[in-house]
C-alpha cells in the first residue's frame, strides 16, 4: 500500500500591512511570510474504497468543515482512478493563532494527493483550487518565503534571515473574520517596494485591534517586550520574537507563566513540506 507522511509547517508574517479593500470585502495586504519547523504531521494511505477518512477527529471540527476534508474534495475530478484516501493527523499547531495550521494542512493535502492520485496540476494550479478555501494556502502550495501582495496570492521569493523563534499563543482563539471586519482596523497604510520591506521591514496592522480586543494578547504583549521587538502574527493570537541564539531563546520561554503556551522554532525559508515530499517523490521506483 502507498503511504506519505508529510509534515506541514506554520507560517508567520514577519510584518503585515492593510494597503486597502477590494469591493468584496476582502483586504489587499502586503505581507512576509516565512515558514516555522512547528509542524502538524499528515499520513496518507490510498483505499481501494472511494471515501475520504480523517483520523482522529479534530476536537468541533466535523469532517465537511475540516479544509484536509475540502481541499481532497477539490481534488477528486482530476484523479486518474477511483482511489479513496486515508489521512491520520497529529496536530500540533494550535487553532485560531494566525500561523495558518488549516491552510497549510490543506495545502499539504493538495501537495500529497496531486502525487498520489497522480492529478498532475502544476503548483499555480494547486493554489488557484487552494486560494479558493482559503488566502493562507497559496503561499503553503509556493514552498518558500516570500513577500505577498493581493489577499496573499501574488507572490515574490524572498529569503529573509531566518532566526530561531520564541513563540507564544495567549490562552485565546482569534478568529480572523473579527478583525478583518473591526471598524477600527487600520487599512490605508501606504504600499512600499519589495526593497523597502526587505530592507526594514514593517509593522502588523492588525496589532492594535487584536491588543484591544483581546487582553490576554496585550497582556503577553506586554510582558514580551521587555525581552525585544514582539510581532503579531496574521490576525493573532500568536505572538513571536526572534533571536540569533536558541539558548535566548529558551531562556525566556522557561520564564513564561504557565498560562500561555509557548515554542521555540525556527525560521524556514523553504517549506519542510516540499523538502520531504521531493525527497519521497525522488525515492519512488520509475
Ligand atoms: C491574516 C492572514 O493570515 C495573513 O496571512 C490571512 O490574510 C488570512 O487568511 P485565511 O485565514 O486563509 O483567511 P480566509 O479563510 O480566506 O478568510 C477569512 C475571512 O477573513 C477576511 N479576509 C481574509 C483575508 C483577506 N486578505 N481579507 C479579508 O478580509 C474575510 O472576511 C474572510 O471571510
Ligand atoms: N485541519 C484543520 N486544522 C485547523 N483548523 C481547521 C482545520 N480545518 C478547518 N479548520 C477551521 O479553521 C479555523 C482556522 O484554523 P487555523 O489553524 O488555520 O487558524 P489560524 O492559524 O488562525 O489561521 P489563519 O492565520 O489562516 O487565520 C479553525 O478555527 C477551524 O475551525
Amino acid at each position: 500500500m502507498t503511504e506519505l507522511t508529510l509534515p506541514a509547517p506554520g507560517k508567520l508574517n514577519l510584518f503585515l500591512h492593510i494597503i486597502g479593500q477590494r469591493p468584496d470585502g476582502y483586504h489587499n495586504l502586503q505581507t512576509v511570510f516565512q515558514f516555522i519547523d512547528l509542524c502538524d504531521s499528515l499520513t496518507f494511505n490510498l483505499t481501494a474504497e472511494d471515501r475520504i477518512v480523517i483520523t482522529p477527529s479534530m476536537n468541533g471540527i466535523e469532517i465537511k468543515d475540516n479544509l484536509i476534508y475540502k481541499a481532497a474534495v477539490l481534488l477528486k475530478p482530476y484523479r486518474k482512478s477511483q482511489q479513496g484516501v486515508s489521512v491520520s493527523i497529529v496536530k500540533r499547531l494550535p487553532m485560531g493563532g494566525g500561523i495558518g495550521g488549516g491552510s497549510s494542512d490543506a495545502a499539504t493535502t493538495l501537495l500529497a494527493l496531486n502525487t498520489l492520485w497522480q492529478c498532475e496540476l502544476s503548483l499555480d494550479e494547486l493554489a488557484r483550487l487552494g486560494a479558493s478555501l482559503g488566502a493562507d494556502i497559496p503561499i503553503f502550495i509556493f514552498g518558500h518565503a516570500a513577500f505577498a501582495e493581493g489577499i496573499g496570492e501574488k507572490l515574490t521569493k524572498v529569503a529573509p534571515k531566518a532566526p530561531y523563534y520564541l513563540l507564544l499563543k495567549p490562552n485565546c482563539s482569534v478568529p480572523t473574520v473579527q478583525i478583518f471586519t473591526d471598524k477600527h482596523l487600520t487599512r490605508d497604510t501606504p504600499a512600499i517596494r519589495i526593497s523597502h520591506a526587505l530592507k526594514l521591514g514593517g509593522h502588523n496592522d492588525c496589532l492594535e485591534v487584536v491588543r484591544r480586543l483581546y487582553p490576554e494578547v496585550d497582556e503577553a504583549f506586554l510582558w514580551l517586550t521587555q525581552f525585544g521587538d514582539v510581532k503579531l502574527t496574521g490576525t493573532g493570537a500568536c505572538l513571536f520574537l526572534a533571536f540569533d541564539l536558541i539558548d535566548d531563546a529558551e531562556r525566556v520561554r522557561a520564564s513564561a507563566p504557565d498560562n500561555w503556551q509557548t515554542w521555540v522554532c525556527r525560521g524556514c525559508n523553504t517549506s519542510p513540506t516540499h523538502d520531504v515530499l521531493n525527497q519521497w517523490i525522488a525515492q519512488q521506483p520509475i
